[in-house]
């Protein structure tokens, strides 16, 4: 063990044990995870650092690690989707694997979508791997979902639809699984008695079952990307393609043609609203992992000089600290924001499963909105991560880049950022309704009071300065009161009416305020409930450790936002002058923490696959060891210097 990390898990002031318990919800869970976690001994799970491989290596190793894990999934009787999720997430470590759009995609579309019959004959193929699914809504030309051209037309005669990609721009493009699966969930336009009925989901099979060559379909590979190298995104053709009447889900097409209309159009979009709630949670363990890798090795790591004595730990460094603790803080944050996240998604959804639609606007705002939030602060905390690392960071031994290749989709996927971010239609409605008197329940209902509080961009000299900065609670309100900036989205769009502009183009001349509002609203939402979570920590020591940490997380967003911190006059200038005090302050309270803190996500080492961020911190023997193993080095004198050198 490195003595430096020896030193600094010695310098604790909390049991990092009980705070591992607070992040997994209970010891119970401690001890399940870390007996799934047992199953990275198995050597059939010993397999070669995918950074030395080929694409076409890497595929093929993906694939039998998934065909790997369904079997040991049932060897040992894995069978609750958390503890499935769990176990995956350890073996499939910085990766992903051929088959996960199987997992996260088709297979919760059917759990929702199926209806009786359809669930009798499709769950059991499914949840047998028999058949294996992918997902293909978006298309060449297009991912917005009205604009989708592939058509799905009922011919009542032969009792089918025939399914058809008209155009270059139609063919689906990005499906996860191009060379894996046997079948899809396709996204279409119906078209039947003569009318377009919008978009709905039909599973269409793609490949025999017994040899997998594609059935008359063109499918395949779409080629290397920046990461995901484990995954095949295909693409596919569909030329008139005809699949029973009974392979639409939730069937909303009777044998004579006539449709009948869904509860709510937007349960086809459902499988979307699933996997952003699910990316918010993927942000936290992501930003874990990485401030772990980069933590552990700056305590670990020596350079330069402070005072003329033996280089220092490269912690010690108050810029280091900077970079580092505030993602720290964010990834505290975002773990419990996820844990809020989920449970949400669970709750609504149980309610729309029995016909209460009510709260779907809701869930589908703030899946959306968090899930842009956190992978956008993810995917730039990444990159500082293996910036703080220096040289080595850039090496694939740190497991930086490759964290940040495979996250950074997270950005684009399940809806793109911005788009999602503007997805606040709900937010201008919600602030609507509340200036008409209306009484708003959840998360919402901090706009009730909006009107007394007159929260406007005047002076700030014209204001009370309402806030303690030293008080989590003042914090907590004056982000909520920066989130009135919906305020400004909807007096923009108001004025951009009031020159006669269409309602499209006042919303297209209002998306900066629109997605800055949309911004501020998940940023309050982040601060108030890792606020709300330390209410329910009664370890003192973890408690203080943890107010301390979202204390800075606060303190930081308004250091990065003071703009609109000053412009509503939510805070004085002395104030805000205040502010870079208390963060030095901050960072050294989290200081002889830090290592701790970093420990208590609990990563084994097999999970993390880094060398920079090993939990015994003996980086350099085991930098060069790996080095030692490069494909480069198989032998002595390169085949090239032959060829070309010589
Ligand atoms: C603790 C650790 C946890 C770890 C968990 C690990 C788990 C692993 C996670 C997975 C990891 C790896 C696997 C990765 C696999 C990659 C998967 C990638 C798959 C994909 O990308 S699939 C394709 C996704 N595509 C999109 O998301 C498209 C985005 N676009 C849209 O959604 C829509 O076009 C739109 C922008 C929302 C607009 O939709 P539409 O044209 O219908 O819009 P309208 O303007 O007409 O809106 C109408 C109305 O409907 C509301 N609305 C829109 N969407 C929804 C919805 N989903 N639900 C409910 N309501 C919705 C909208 O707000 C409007 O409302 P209004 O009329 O204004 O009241
Ligand atoms: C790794 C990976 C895996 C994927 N897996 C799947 C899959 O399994 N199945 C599947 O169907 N799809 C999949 N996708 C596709 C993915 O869902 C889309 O790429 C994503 O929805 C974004 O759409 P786009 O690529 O068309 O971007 P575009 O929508 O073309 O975005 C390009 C730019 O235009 C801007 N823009 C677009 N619309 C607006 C707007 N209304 N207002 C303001 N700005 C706008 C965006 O902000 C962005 O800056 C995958 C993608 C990736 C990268």
């Amino acid at each position: 063990m490195n003595p430096d990390i020896v030193k600094e898990r010695q310098n604790a002031s909390f049991d990092v044990q009980k705070l591992t318990y607070i992040l997994d919800g209970g010891p119970e869970k401690t001890k399940r995870r870390r007996e799934i976690s047992l199953v990275l001994n198995d050597p059939d799970f010993d397999e070669e650092d995918p950074n030395f491989l080929s694409r076409s290596e890497r595929y093929e190793q993906a694939v039998r690690k998934s065909a790997q894990m369904i079997l040991k999934l049932r060897e040992y009787g894995i069978s609750d989707p958390a503890e499935i999720n769990c176990y995956k997430s350890v073996v499939r470590g910085n990766f992903h694997e051929s088959l996960g759009l199987h997992y996260v995609m088709f297979l919760p579309t059917l759990y929702s979508q199926c209806d009786q019959e359809q669930s009798k004959k499709w769950l059991p193929l499914a949840t047998s791997f028999e058949v294996l699914g992918t997902y293909a809504q978006t298309e060449l030309g297009h991912t917005h979902l009205r604009g989708l051209e592939t058509t799905a037309t009922f011919d009542p005669t032969t009792q089918e639809f025939v399914l058809n990609s008209p155009t270059v721009t139609s063919i689906k493009w990005w499906p996860g699984a191009g060379k894996t699966s046997n079948h899809a969930v396709v996204l279409a336009q119906l078209y039947t008695r003569g009318k377009c009925h919008g978009l709905h989901a039909f599973i269409v099979q793609l490949r025999h079952m017994d040899t997998h060559e594609p059935l008359p379909i063109l499918v395949g590979d779409i080629g290397p990307k920046f990461g995901f190298s484990e995954v095949d995104n295909g693409f596919l053709k569909l030329d008139h393609v005809r699949i029973p009447r009974e392979n639409m889900l939730m069937k909303h097409v009777e044998p004579d043609g006539r449709y009948v209309k869904p509860a709510s159009a937007k349960l086809t979009y459902g499988t979307m609203v699933f996997i952003r709630s699910l990316l918010v949670g993927l942000s936290a363990l992501v930003m874990a992992k990485s401030c772990t890798i980069a933590i552990r090795y700056s305590a670990v790591r020596h350079q330069s000089e402070i005072r003329s004595e033996p280089e220092p730990q490269i912690l010690d460094y108050q810029t280091q600290q900077y970079k580092l603790f505030p993602l720290l803080a964010t990834a505290y944050a975002f773990s419990f924001v996820g844990q809020y996240m989920t449970e949400t998604y669970y709750r609504i959804s149980g309610d729309i499963n029995q016909g209460d639609l009510s709260e779907l606007p809701e869930l589908h705002a703030v899946s959306a909105g968090l899930k842009a939030f956190t992978t956008w602060t993810t995917n730039t905390g990444i990159e500082v991560c293996r910036m703080s690392c220096g040289g080595h960071g850039y090496s694939r031994s740190s497991a930086l880049p490759d964290l940040y290749a495979e996250f950074t989709p997270t950005c684009t996927y399940e809806g793109e950022n911005t788009v999602m971010m503007l997805q606040t239609a709900y937010l201008v409605k919600s602030y609507r309704q509340a200036k008409a008197g209306e009484q708003l329940r959840g998360i919402m209902s901090y706009l009730n009071d909006m009107e007394q509080r007159h929260v406007r961009a005047h002076p700030a000299s014209a204001r009370p300065a309402l806030v303690d900065i030293n008080d989590l609670s003042d914090l907590v309100e004056s982000y909520k009161l920066r989130a009135a900036l919906v305020e400004s989205a909807a007096k923009s769009i108001q004025q951009e009416l009031q020159k006669r502009r269409s309602h499209e183009d006042a919303w297209n001349n209002s998306a900066i305020d629109l997605v800055k509002a949309s911004d501020a609203h998940c940023h309050y939402m982040v601060v108030k409930l890792f606020t709300d979570k330390l209410s329910e920590i009664g370890d003192p020591d973890i408690n203080l450790v943890l107010t301390t940490l979202a204390q800075l997380y606060a303190l930081h967003g308004i250091a990065l936002n003071s703009g609109d911190f000053l412009q509503a006059g939510l805070l004085t200038v002395p104030q805000m002058q205040q502010i870079p005090v208390r963060i030095k302050e901050l960072l050294c309270l989290i200081r002889p923490n830090a290592v701790a803190l970093v420990d208590a996500f609990d990563f084994p080492d097999k999970v993390l696959s880094s060398v920079l961020g090993r939990y015994d911190g003996n980086v350099y023997e085991n930098l060069f060891e790996w080095a030692r193993r490069s494909p480069l080095n198989a032998t002595e004198v390169h085949e090239s210097f032959h060829k070309y050198l010589k």
